[in-house]
């Protein structure tokens, strides 16, 4: 039976690069006995019985430098590996600086450290002989678009894209010399688009929920199709966020009016989709589809809501004092409701924090904050004075005449507002 050790590369045995070769099975001669043992030491020819589990390299001081034949493949490995730690870097800076996520800034760090753990069995000292900087020709190529970066997420996306770039590369050129490591950086780089898409979800609705000004709190109503109408109605007068609290219904019925509204909001243009928050059940937020949920400071605590409703997620939490909202920014919520300001019809309350409180939020917190409680087109005007360009509503427009039209009365007002008003 002969044998024939032919490289990765598809180069013949004689030039094979280290542990960079398949077997294809026929007697093993006397020569390919010696380069076996001189390959992989560890490995008896005669034990070959079928193409064998690749097993890692654990670099050696004994390790012979790069053969000619692959220093190029070197330099890829180490040009790759960096930009693709730099990317997943670029993304996790994101992810824990811009967004707050603490879900998303560990995935991105862990995949960095699984990067880091895959190449720790490649011999780092072949990757930095072969680094050559001065030499590299690439280093002054560049392109219009890699200059324009318009937003936070856009820097983060591109960052997603040239680490599944650069992880591909690794991927294919480290089956020349270290096959047993191509696996590890596949499922590294699969993990990468799961990542980007996290980014997609989070900033699509991170933007929406951005450049939203009016809220409405609406009840189940009395059948699937009616809630289909009224959020048709909301949704085309300017409604940019509709929360489905209904304390009346059971978890079944919510469930099933959630889905319906989460169908029907599918359905709207994109242009006009309202983002459907779910109130104080992340169970069924999460199981109906619905975009996210909001809880008071009585329900279950932001962590444990977010490993219900994932890092795609919106949650947001109502805060009654500066430093409720203040926590609630530190825990990753995605917005906060500040109230209750005036006197509303449709829950009782205690104390009023009232305006002072909004004022508060508008001088020191970062993230959307809507006022609600009692709010109308009446006194809408005195919320928008205190710096908070977002509301949070329900009589003003489900107890209205016509509440599409109350909506719309609402919007114009707060659309006369910047959402971004200088802090005074
Ligand atoms: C946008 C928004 N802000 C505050 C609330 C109040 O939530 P919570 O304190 O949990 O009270 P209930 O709504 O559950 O009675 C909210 N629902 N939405
Ligand atoms: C649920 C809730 N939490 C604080 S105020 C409020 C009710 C908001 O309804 P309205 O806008 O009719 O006062
Ligand atoms: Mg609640």
């Amino acid at each position: 039976m002969r044998f024939e050790i032919i490289t990765h590369c598809g180069r013949r045995s004689d030039s094979a690069c280290r542990n960079g070769f398949a077997y294809r099975y026929n007697t093993p001669t006397l020569h390919t006995r010696s380069l076996l043992a001189d390959f992989r030491p560890s490995l008896q020819a005669d034990s070959l019985t079928a193409v064998p589990p690749p097993q890692p390299h654990r670099p050696t001081p004994q390790d012979a430098p790069p053969a000619a034949a692959d220093y190029g493949v070197y330099r890829i490995l180490d040009a790759s590996y960096n930009r693709a730690s730099e990317g997943l870097r670029t993304i996790e800076d994101y992810a824990r600086f811009v967004r707050n996520d603490p879900a998303l800034s560990r995935h991105a760090k862990q995949l960095r450290h699984d990067l880091a753990a895959a190449f720790a069995t490649l011999p780092r000292q072949h990757l930095l002989s072969a680094r050559d900087t001065p030499g590299d020709v690439g280093t002054t190529i560049q392109t219009a678009s890699e200059q324009i970066r318009p937003s936070a997420v856009a820097v983060a996306t591109a960052a997603a894209a040239r680490c599944q770039q650069a992880l591909r590369s690794i991927e294919e050129y480290v089956k020349c010399i270290y096959p047993e490591v191509a696996p590890r950086i596949e499922a590294i780089r699969y993990q990468t688009y799961t990542l980007e898409a996290a980014l997609q979800g989070l900033s699509q609705a991170a933007e929406r929920l951005a450049g939203a000004r009016l809220y409405a709190l609406i009840e189940g109503g009395e059948s699937n199709e009616a809630l289909a109408q009224t959020i048709r109605t909301l949704a085309t007068a300017g409604v940019d966020i509709l929360q489905l609290r209904d304390k009346r219904l059971d978890d079944r019925t919510l469930y099933e009016r959630t889905r319906a509204a989460t169908a029907e909001v599918a359905a709207i243009d994109t242009a006009q989709r309202p983002l459907l928050i779910v109130n104080d059940r992340a169970d069924i937020a999460a199981a109906a589809g619905a975009d996210g949920v909001h809880v008071g400071q009585e329900e279950l605590p932001l962590a444990a809501v977010r490993r219900i409703v994932g890092p795609d997620g919106i949650v947001g939490v109502s805060t009654h004092n500066l430093s409720q909202a203040q926590q609630a920014q530190r825990d990753g919520a995605d917005y906060i409701g500040c109230g209750p300001t005036f006197t509303s019809r449709t829950k009782s309350f205690a104390e009023f924090p009232g305006l002072e409180f909004l004022k508060q939020v508008a001088k020191q917190l970062s993230l959307p904050a809507f006022a609600i409680g009692g709010i109308d087109a009446t006194n809408v005007d005195q919320v928008l004075a205190t710096g908070i360009p977002r509301v949070a509503v329900s009589a003003a427009i489900t107890a209205a005449e016509s509440p599409p039209q109350a909506a719309a009365e609402l919007k114009q007002i707060l659309s006369k507002w910047s959402l971004f008003a200088p802090r005074t």
